[in-house]
């Protein structure tokens, strides 16, 4: 509670005297500056929501300034509205425009995905420029401040009016980060997979994600309009995309406070430009602060060499440029371009990122205390086992080229048994649950759940029947405490409309799902670290939280990847009776393991799987000695045995439990 009082008080602090600056201010010059600080603020909360939160290269954002400040010159000159629906319309063009590239530029990952942006932005700025009945071409567009309520705009009720609607802004994207909304932006940059198999469309969040930055940045543009009064196309064009990601970058990607920090060095930048001898000073401190940051991280060994001498040597190359170069002014991509590469490399969290560690540790706010974990019965309802199929795979095949991973599976899962599903390595298992799971499409065959057909090649789809997996290669939200990877799935919590959440009245839901999730936490005894980083905890621990997460999403079937795998034997014994706890609640289970003591432990039923194709099915004990399953895993058939020489199903190294 205090941490978040100290962000509220700060906030307010700081909204409070920019709120006062015109009634102290009377340079208009200073004042146009803060009001531009307003402006960007507002475009690069929009463009962090990309870059930082969905963590992709947005390299478009420009042309959605530049989209929306026509559109509110047009909306006055052409439509001769006012200020209010022409801000409306700049932010409406933002958002749909944003929606229709995100639909197709999301399918892309990457480069690709920033090759997307930047062919937008092109397209947008020849359109502006070709357009010229409408927008004037090259000759521009002017336009002045229409009066609201009667009132001409003068210069400082114009910053207020920018002022204001950046806290607006503001507080509406604090609402929505610190919901399900921002968990589920920072999840699917983490875990795309993981995130749709939790059943949160990964692809349906980046597009809302995408289409919402873009509103932001076309009502950006409709100020920005109103603030210059004279639109080019050529000021909306690549030049300016580098700025806006230096202030990204340097501010500090997912942080208001970043987009806050940003906006000022981009509104400082042109004046920094254009004076040599402030110039000079910059580039002097910057190298300075570069060299004490790269020598410190040596010395306490948390820098690699490169990461501590790049900056020093791109800033020392400013310092140099300052004294030799007539006009930094002509030099400013080049100024830009070393500024940000500094920060990539030396500063990856940026400004904010590093003033907030630091504080952190100067003022040592303690969390604020964790709700008590809700009923157990509450969140994981337990439910009576019937016995009857609940999973039934019916000549199931995947192919993959001549490779028939699976081939013709026929199995049957009862309801409420922990079915086992082992096999040597490349036999096909992870192929059947990667087809249940829906990250891949069957080649032909039925999966059915309680009798109906199961959805196809969606993890999301799955997720929402009923069906929650763990892979065996972890895929957990690195970034997100383990308390908020398991609210990330929880089902049935989530109920608010986003305009609720976006003013602040999700909050007892969220409540309810923290205590939820402790719930869920406690039972596989990670109660203790639910604040702890995922990427921070041991292997174990991370392994046991896969579980919980899966939970969550109140499953009826629960599909385990090699839960053991790579765990120290305590770990195992605690997996084990984890997975029984889980078991009690009447959840049923298919669990694929190496490990034959887990298996013979926990299964009821076990299916041997070789080359795509079942070749045993029973009791642990009975498929063991098996002559098919012992020629799988030894490569030749029986010899008439000795005690002894029970093969140990899991391939060719078994691991002791
Ligand atoms: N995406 C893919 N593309 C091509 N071949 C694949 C793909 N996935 C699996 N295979 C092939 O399908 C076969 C079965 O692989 P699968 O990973 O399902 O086996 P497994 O029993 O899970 O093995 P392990 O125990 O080593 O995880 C293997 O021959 C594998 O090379």
């Amino acid at each position: 509670m205090k941490r978040i009082l100290l962000l509220r008080g700060a906030e307010l602090i700081v909204f409070a005297c920019l709120a006062t600056i015109p009634l102290l201010v009377v340079n208009p010059y200073a004042l146009g500056l803060l009001t531009l600080l307003a402006i960007y603020g507002i475009l690069l909360i929009g463009l962090d929501v990309t870059v930082g939160y969905l963590g992709q290269v947005n390299l478009g954002h420009v042309a959605f300034l530049g989209l929306g400040a026509y559109t509110a010159g047009l909306v006055v000159t052409k439509l001769g509205l006012g200020m209010g629906p022409a801000l409306l319309a700049a932010m409406a063009v933002g958002l749909l425009l944003g929606g229709l590239l995100a639909l197709p530029a999301l399918r892309l990952e990457g480069p690709q995905f920033a090759l997307a942006t930047l062919s937008f932005a092109a397209l947008s700025t020849t359109a502006l420029n070709e357009l010229e009945s409408l927008t004037g071409g090259a000759q521009g567009l002017s336009l002045s401040r229409p009066p609201v309520f009667g009132h001409v705009l003068t210069p400082p009720l114009f910053y207020w009016l920018c002022m204001a609607l950046l806290a607006v802004v503001w507080m509406l994207m604090r609402n929505l980060l610190a919901s399900q909304w921002g968990r589920a932006f920072e999840a699917l940059r983490d875990s795309p997979i993981a995130t749709d198999a939790m059943g949160v469309g990964t692809y349906r969040h980046k597009v809302a994600a995408f289409a919402l930055g873009s509103g932001l940045g076309g009502l950006a543009g409709g100020l920005y309009a109103f603030n210059f009064q004279y639109l080019q196309p050529q000021s909306f064009t690549y030049d300016l995309m580098i700025i806006l990601l230096l202030g990204v970058v340097l501010g500090g990607r997912k942080s208001l406070w970043g987009a806050f920090v940003g906006s000022s060095v981009i509104v400082l930048l042109p004046n920094l430009l254009s004076n040599r001898h402030l110039f000079q000073i910059f580039s002097g401190l910057g190298f300075a602060a570069a060299l004490a940051a790269g020598l410190r991280g040596l010395a306490k060994q948390t820098t690699r060499p490169f990461q501590a001498l790049a900056p020093v040597v791109a800033m020392g190359l400013l310092v140099v440029g300052g004294f030799l170069v007539e006009n930094t002014e002509d030099w400013r991509k080049a100024i830009f371009a070393l500024m940000l590469f500094s920060v990539v490399v030396g500063l990856p969290e940026g400004l904010m990122g590093f003033l907030s560690h630091f504080l952190a540790r100067l003022f040592r706010v303690p969390h604020a205390p964790l709700p008590e974990p809700s009923a157990l019965e509450d969140v994981l309802p337990s439910r009576p086992a019937d016995g009857a199929p609940l999973l039934v795979l019916e000549d199931l095949k995947r192919h993959f080229g001549g490779v028939k991973a699976v081939d013709g599976l026929s199995v049957s899962v009862q309801s409420g048994a922990i079915h086992g599903l082992i096999g040597p390595n490349g036999s096909g298992k992870s192929t059947v649950v990667n087809v249940i799971s829906g990250l891949y499409t069957p080649s032909s065959g039925r999966v059915l759940l309680r009798g109906s057909a199961l959805p196809t090649g969606s993890l999301f789809r799955v997720a929402r029947a009923g069906v929650a997996r763990t892979f065996q290669n972890l895929q957990l939200f690195g970034e997100l405490t383990a308390l908020e990877n398991v609210m990330v799935a929880l089902k049935g919590v989530y109920r608010s409309p986003l305009p609720m959440v976006l003013f602040g009245l999700g909050r007892a839901e969220e409540r309810r799902a923290r205590a939820d999730a402790l719930a869920l936490l406690n039972l596989i005894g990670l109660r203790g670290q639910a604040l702890n980083k995922a990427k921070d905890l041991t292997y174990g621990a991370q392994r046991f939280l896969e579980i919980a997460r899966a939970l969550a999403r109140k499953p009826d079937l629960l599909i385990l990847d090699e839960p053991a795998a790579g765990l120290a034997h305590p770990d195992v014994l605690q997996q084990i009776e984890i997975i029984k706890r889980v078991h009690q609640r009447g959840i049923t289970i298919i669990l694929i393991e190496h490990h034959m003591d887990v298996v013979s432990e926990l299964c009821s039923t076990v299916t041997v799987l070789d080359g795509g194709k079942v070749i045993a099915e029973g009791a642990p004990d009975e498929v063991k000695r098996h002559p098919k399953v012992v020629e799988a895993y030894l490569g030749q058939p029986p010899q008439p045995a000795s005690p002894e020489s029970d093969p140990q199903p899991g391939g060719p190294a078994p691991q002791p439990a």
